[in-house]
């Protein structure tokens, strides 16, 4: 855990204007992305040093000089911009700092943003509501859907690519490392649940010439997957598995060397993860190897990774599902083992977001 989590050693100037940040957050973030997609950061960031008054952006965006004016010195005042020393108090000229260089160029920033735009913001207005009905009372504004992943093959294309923007820059870069853990024993069949668009079970395909990857995951997603997987080549070597894996019918193929788990446990309450854990239980050997991958926000070596992961999780309250989130390391492995499963290994650090991969075997 951060030391910041224990101390509490802000002064009450700096703590009332934290509060302030918190008050105006949806303005500053709007102000933000705004600063961003009309190009004001890129122009600020062009003029250098010498920097950049409000009407030459106005003259060169189109905007007005009052629009162009708000945004910026919001952004002055959220640390996005800064003012040139000695610049006339009658023509401002405006820099980037350090915080807007990161909201124009970092790519964790861009897809949390964008996440937080297409996916989170209109349902965010009902996170209290669905707090108190433990539903994602947000899915409304999307559609008629119980939870995010049941729509999410019909969602806009505009959720859709942030969504999946989202999904994909977090998990996809543990996976490089993740393969030679995987395979360092040898897996012929691998059970990828919620195994989504197919990446994983692609990377698997052309790390090792011999595993057969079965997907599980609700139908949208499969047909999705089966696309992809031919796309690749591999419809030979991936086949799918259409289910609903609460459903209390669905049950498990046997004969896996390995089930691999990637950021689909977070979809589910604990109480469900253990659930989910029992099935699998009779599906699985005393050899099979059941690997989860998440990010862990009490394994996280940075403040704003684990802020990120804390701020996924109302995602999942008011979006996805309204009774799962991002879990600390010992919440997680203990509804795992409450399934029947023993941890044998944990890996921290994989990928630069800070994944950590379980294995766990049978008890
Ligand atoms: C966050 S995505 C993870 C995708 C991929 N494994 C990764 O690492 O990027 C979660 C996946 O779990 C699937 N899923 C969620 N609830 C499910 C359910 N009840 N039954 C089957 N699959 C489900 C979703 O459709 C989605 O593909």
């Amino acid at each position: 855990m951060f030391e910041s989590y224990y101390q509490d050693d802000i002064d009450a100037v700096n703590a009332k204007f934290e509060a302030q940040k918190i008050a105006f957050a949806p303005l500053s973030f709007q102000a933000a992305r705004a600063l961003r997609d009309f190009g004001i950061l890129e122009l600020v960031s062009k003029s250098r040093r010498k920097g950049i008054t409000v009407k030459e952006i106005s003259e060169k965006t189109g905007l007005s000089e009052y629009g162009v004016g708000v945004l910026m010195e919001m952004g002055l005042g959220m640390g996005m911009l800064k003012l040139k020393k000695d610049s006339p108090e009658d023509n401002l000229l405006y820099t980037l700092s350090k915080v807007g260089f990161f909201v124009m160029t970092d790519d964790m920033t861009r897809v949390n943003m964008d996440f937080s735009e297409d996916v989170c913001y209109a349902g965010a207005d009902d996170l209290a509501e669905s707090i108190k009905n433990g539903k994602p009372e947000g899915l409304k504004h999307f559609g008629k859907w119980t939870t995010v992943y049941e729509g999410l093959s019909q969602c806009s294309d505009q959720f859709k690519k942030s969504w999946f923007g989202f999904d994909h820059f977090y998990s996809d870069l543990a996976f490089p490392e993740a393969l030679p853990i995987v395979y360092s024993k040898p897996v012929k069949r691998l059970f990828d649940i919620g195994g989504n668009t197919a990446k994983w079970a692609i990377q698997c395909c052309k790390y090792n010439p011999d595993v057969q990857v079965s997907i599980i995951d609700l139908p949208g997603q499969t047909a999705v997957a089966e696309k992809n997987a031919k796309a690749a080549g591999f419809e030979n070597r991936i086949s799918t598995i259409p289910c609903n894996v609460l459903d209390s019918t669905t049950e498990f193929p046997k004969g896996a060397d390995a089930i691999w788990m990637s950021q689909f446990l977070d979809c589910f309450s604990l109480h469900q993860i253990t659930k989910i854990l029992k099935k699998i239980h009779p599906a699985a050997s005393s050899e099979t190897d059941i690997y989860v991958l998440e990010p862990i926000w009490d394994k996280q070596r940075f403040e704003a990774a684990a802020y990120s992961l804390q701020a996924t999780s109302l995602y999942f309250t008011c979006i996805a599902n309204g009774n799962s989130k991002m879990y600390r390391f010992n919440e997680l492995k203990n509804a795992i083992e409450d399934g029947g499963f023993e941890l044998k290994e944990a890996h921290h650090n994989l990928g630069i977001n800070c994944y950590t991969l379980f294995r766990f075997r049978k008890k």
